[in-house]
């Protein structure tokens, strides 16, 4: 999709190698102003380290990174971010308040403790020491420290785990509260119902590199495949042998059937079962497409002759 916008943080053709494994292998990635871009991928697929080298934590050994145009290891950018990291260290005897003002004090324009507070639902805690908090505790207090120098630009590395539902919601409402005031959001996450919930666009990650990019809509449209669910007595083998079945399972008294094309498969299955019914057509959720697209890139990778078959 072009952008009129210039990005405020770029990848490209990002390599970054650990002896012998490439943990980013050629990655291209763009953050524009104001947008909430969510980065997908399973395990090892190169997030964080995507990250840590936008935020200049580690540098690339080949290709570009840039934070607000600049080399993010020089100060003028990194006064523009708020960090949200996995592994946070954080001195422990300081009370959050202390913790608070002390992050504050080196951003030009910050927030008041007050308003960093209540933003991150913490107002509550202020006086608390920092080690004697609950690990989801612990989680909204980072998010207070990510926010409270006003930055255009919040990096969040697994903001939510650990947190309860209503921590997540809360925190949720909270970056929503953030991106309409202007800044942007970097969010990485393995939870894809809090992409659907707050992303505009998805960059997918596998092998250390973006295998998709787009809207939430964009890659769900990129599986084809329906989900049909009813009560039949149509045996499971039966249906199997129709044409374009993908897969069909029976459970719990009902019948679930993948599909590309779910309209020849309804009217067989009416057809051939009056009775039938609870009939259900669904389209592929984000969890399917994801699945999908990461197997895909697996397979092409594990079988590299197939991309040239
Ligand atoms: N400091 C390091 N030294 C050696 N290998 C590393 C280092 N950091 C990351 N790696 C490797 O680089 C690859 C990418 O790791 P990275 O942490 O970026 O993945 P990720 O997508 O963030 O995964 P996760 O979802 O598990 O957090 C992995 O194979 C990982 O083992």
């Amino acid at each position: 999709m072009p952008h009129a916008e210039k990005p405020i943080a770029r990848l490209a053709g990002a390599v970054k190698r650990y002896g012998s494994l490439t943990a980013l292998d050629g990655a291209e990635l763009q953050v524009h102003p104001g947008e909430l871009l969510a980065l997908l991928g399973p395990n090892g697929a190169g997030k964080t380290t995507a990250i840590a080298l936008l935020l200049g934590l580690v540098r690339a050994d080949a290709g570009s990174v840039q934070l607000f145009g600049e080399d993010p290891q020089s100060i003028e950018p990194r006064r523009r971010i708020g960090v949200m990291l996995q592994h946070a260290e954080l001195p422990p005897t300081l009370r959050v308040g202390e913790l608070l003002r002390l992050t504050a004090s080196y951003y030009p324009n910050p927030r008041s403790l007050q308003e960093s507070a209540a933003l991150a639902g913490i107002g509550d805690l202020l006086r608390r020491p920092y080690a004697k908090l609950s690990g989801g505790q612990q989680r909204r207090v980072q998010f207070a420290l990510a926010l409270c120098g006003r930055p255009e630009l919040l990096f969040l590395d697994e903001p939510t785990v650990g947190m309860d539902i209503d921590a997540r919601q809360k925190l949720w409402a909270a970056i929503r509260q953030l991106i309409d005031e202007g800044c942007a959001v970097l969010l990485t996450t393995h939870y894809l119902e809090e992409a659907e919930a707050l992303a505009d666009r998805v960059c997918v990650m596998s092998h250390g590199k973006v295998i998709h990019e787009g809207t939430v809509e964009t890659l769900r449209a990129r599986v084809a495949q329906k989900r049909i669910r009813c009560r039949t007595t149509l045996p499971a083998e039966l249906i199997r042998d129709w044409p374009g079945i993908g897969e069909v399972r029976q459970e719990n008294g009902r019948t679930y059937i993948v599909t590309a094309e779910a309209e020849p498969v309804v009217r067989r299955l009416l057809e051939a079962d009056p009775q039938l019914g609870e009939l259900e057509v669904q389209r592929a959720g984000l969890a399917e497409a994801f699945t999908e697209l990461t197997r895909d890139a697996d397979e092409a990778s594990t079988n590299p002759q197939r991309e040239a078959a």
